[in-house]
């Protein structure tokens, strides 16, 4: 079939069919410690994919080779099939691809509105037009259509600093989210909250459009096995076991190295 004939919406076979992200044969060394051993790893669009391991496993490591915040030792990272094992962190969101840190990076003394409006500008700094009052106005828009995907609609006016722990994390991702991200990258997002806000989280994640690919490193297995349709085990800067949640709950090896039990 001509490409004229087919569908409009409907994408190229091979342009579904290349991973959004691929880490091939991924090596980090620091010093003499290797904290990835030629790691591989194909996400495809949309997944949503947790990562889980013992402490010191890699998952960080992973994450920041994704991210760009570390350069590989040896091997390769691929955005959408290009190679960008040396492009720096700053211009991955460009690409597509945003991470959130442990510590959430919301301006205290600003409002949720404010602190959504300054990602969406720096996201997007090109979009936006000359004329200041429409920029102002375009600005606010997105930030208020953001605050709405992450639930925050009614604290669009209270200061980040006011906002409980739950809060806090979706500013986070409403931060995050403000760049139209393909691929979000969360680090550990149910850290820290009281059971009601994990909960309230794992709703929130469920919720994103299933166009955004989501990696999760995440140590809580409730939030995990319910945000992920495939979760991928490390230990020891390798991957031990990966499957859907079921067949990874199941599976002796997770139960022995992540666990510490055996059967
Ligand atoms: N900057 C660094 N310099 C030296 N060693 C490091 C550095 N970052 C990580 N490591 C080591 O690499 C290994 C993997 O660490 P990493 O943080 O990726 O694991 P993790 O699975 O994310 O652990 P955690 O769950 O505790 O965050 C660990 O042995 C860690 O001590």
């Amino acid at each position: 079939m001509s490409t004229e004939l087919r569908g409009s919406e409907e994408p190229a076979p091979t342009a579904r069919a290349v991973p959004v992200i691929q880490v091939v044969s991924a090596v980090v060394a620091f010093g003499g410690l290797r904290a990835l051993k030629g790691l591989d790893l194909d996400v495809a669009r949309g997944e949503r994919l947790a990562i889980l391991g013992p402490n010191g496993a890699g998952k960080s490591t992973l994450f920041n080779v994704i991210a760009g915040d570390i350069r590989p030792t040896e091997g390769a990272v691929l955005i959408e099939g290009r190679d960008c094992t040396f492009l720096p962190s700053r211009y991955r969101p460009r690409l597509g691809v945003v991470r959130t840190y442990q510590k959430a990076r919301c301006l205290d003394g600003l409002t949720v509105r404010e602190n959504l409006c300054l990602a969406v500008a720096g996201r997007r700094r090109h979009q936006w037009p000359l004329w200041r009052s429409r920029r102002d106005r375009q600005l606010d828009d997105a930030a208020v259509a953001v605050a709405e995907v992450v639930w925050l609609t009614d604290d669009l006016g209270t200061t980040a600093g006011e906002l409980s722990h739950g809060q806090r994390r979706q500013l986070e991702l409403g931060m995050a989210m403000a760049g139209d991200p393909e691929v979000l990258l969360l680090d550990e997002p149910a850290s820290g909250l009281s059971r009601g806000e994990r909960e309230q989280l794992t709703e929130l994640l469920g919720s994103l459009a299933g166009e955004v690919t989501l990696l999760l490193i995440e140590h809580d297995m409730d939030v995990a096995f319910t945000v992920a349709q495939r979760v991928v085990v490390m230990a020891d800067g390798e991957i031990v076991a990966a499957g859907d949640p079921d067949q990874v709950r199941s599976d002796p090896v997770v139960h022995e190295i992540y666990l510490g039990v055996e059967g």
